[in-house]
């Protein structure tokens, strides 16, 4: 059981969301940064006391961006020479050929991954509930010291995160495809909306709010990433770009013998993709069934909705909001378990709510 501190290097969104988490449990966490004011507004929202050298930390935890990770890290392990140290870099390979370039002694290090994090960065969106249920992925190799993965087995626990244990390259391979192809092809689709209409987009959907939401994160951050993890990114790309040639091939020709199935194929395949997605807990999404509820656009109409499915005794799986900035009621897709349905849809009618479907 881990009972000393913990120094958090980089007081951004990671570091902050993990100080607040370990701080909220009780355990001593210090942070630093190398931009006073990024420090000083993490020390403020309560991640953790700011660090000036007064402790030997059991733990570090290097929450900087990519291209810091490797430097920090090897800083640390010389600087602190009892301490576990892990990075939360999104590419795991780099650091790794980095601290070996550097000659550093790996044993005490072992790198790992929140598959949790936002758009936006720094200390201000830092939620200490950020990590739970969220694969934390642990990338030991040959030379890491089993104290180390104890250690960091015991943060991703703390945090309420789901261990999961690989090693650097199918790490890099599997991000590739779930994290980082999903932002290039976002920021392509978001980046055509920008010579588009005002009028055009304000006819978007949930759609396009779906597809375009990560378009919104960090460049320099995600410049690094990309740079970092090309070699697993480009085949998925290749092979995308190569499907997507053949689907614009079969729209331009339509009567061609085989396009309509060609495109099918694509909505058919895509279906099956989407069925692969874990939903909470790791389950899936159609083990739930929706209902959709129509509400007015004001305040408190939300804890008006949860309160009465509360009292109808149903337990929301999942939930998705649909709201248009220029209609006057949104919906609220409730995802609950096929049993509940029609106590739910039967429940809320009958307490006058009106439900989409
Ligand atoms: N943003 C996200 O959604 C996720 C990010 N990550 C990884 O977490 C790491 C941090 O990302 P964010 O928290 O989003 O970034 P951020 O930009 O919010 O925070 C990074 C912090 O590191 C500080 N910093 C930079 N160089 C430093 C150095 N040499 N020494 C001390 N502090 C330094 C910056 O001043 C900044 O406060 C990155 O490596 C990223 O790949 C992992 C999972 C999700
Ligand atoms: O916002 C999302 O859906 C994410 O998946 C965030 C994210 C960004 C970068 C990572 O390395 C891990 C997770």
């Amino acid at each position: 059981m881990n009972t000393g501190a913990t120094l958090i290097i980089g007081a951004g969104l990671l570091g902050t969301s993990i100080g607040l988490a370990l701080s909220k449990k009780g355990h001593p966490v210090f942070i630093d940064d190398n931009s006073a004011s990024a420090k000083a507004l993490a020390v403020d929202y309560g991640a953790g006391q700011s660090f000036t050298g007064q402790i030997e930390p059991e733990l570090v935890v290097v929450c900087v961006p990519p291209d810091q990770t490797a430097a920090v890290v090897a800083s640390a392990l010389s600087r602190f020479q009892s301490a576990v140290v892990t990075d939360v870099a999104s590419v795991k390979s780099k650091v790794l050929a980095e601290l070996s370039q550097l000659g550093v002694s790996k044993a005490r290090f072992v790198g790992s991954h929140p598959m949790a994090g936002r758009e936006r960065g720094g200390a201000i969106s830092g939620r200490s509930d950020l990590f739970i249920s969220r694969p934390w992925v642990l990338t030991p190799t040959d030379e890491t010291d089993p104290r180390a993965v104890s250690k960091v087995t015991w943060l991703a626990q703390q945090l309420g995160a789901a261990l999961v244990i690989s090693n650097p390259e199918n790490h890099d391979r599997a991000v590739a495809l779930v994290s980082h192809v999903p932002q290039v092809v976002s920021s392509l689709l978001a980046a055509r909306l920008i010579e588009s209409a005002d009028e055009d987009v304000a006819l978007a959907g949930g759609g396009l709010r779906d597809t375009t939401r990560i378009a919104a994160s960090d460049p320099e951050l995600w410049l690094q990433i990309l740079s970092q993890n090309s070699r697993e990114i480009v085949p998925i790309l290749k092979e995308f770009d190569r499907e997507l040639d053949s689907l614009i091939m079969a729209l331009e020709h339509l009567s061609s013998p085989g396009s309509l199935a060609n495109i099918s194929n694509v909505l058919r395949a895509g279906n099956l993709g989407v069925e692969k997605i874990p939903g909470k807990h790791g389950t899936k999404h159609t083990q739930y069934d929706r209902v959709v509820v129509i509400i007015e656009d004001k305040p408190g109409e939300l804890g008006r909705l949860f309160v009465e499915v509360g009292s109808l005794g149903v337990n929301i799986e999942e939930l998705q909001l649909e709201h248009s900035p220029s209609a006057q009621v949104g919906l609220v897709e409730l995802y609950v378990m096929p049993q509940s349905v029609s106590t739910l849809a039967e429940g809320l009618l009958a307490r006058g709510w009106r439900i989409a479907e």
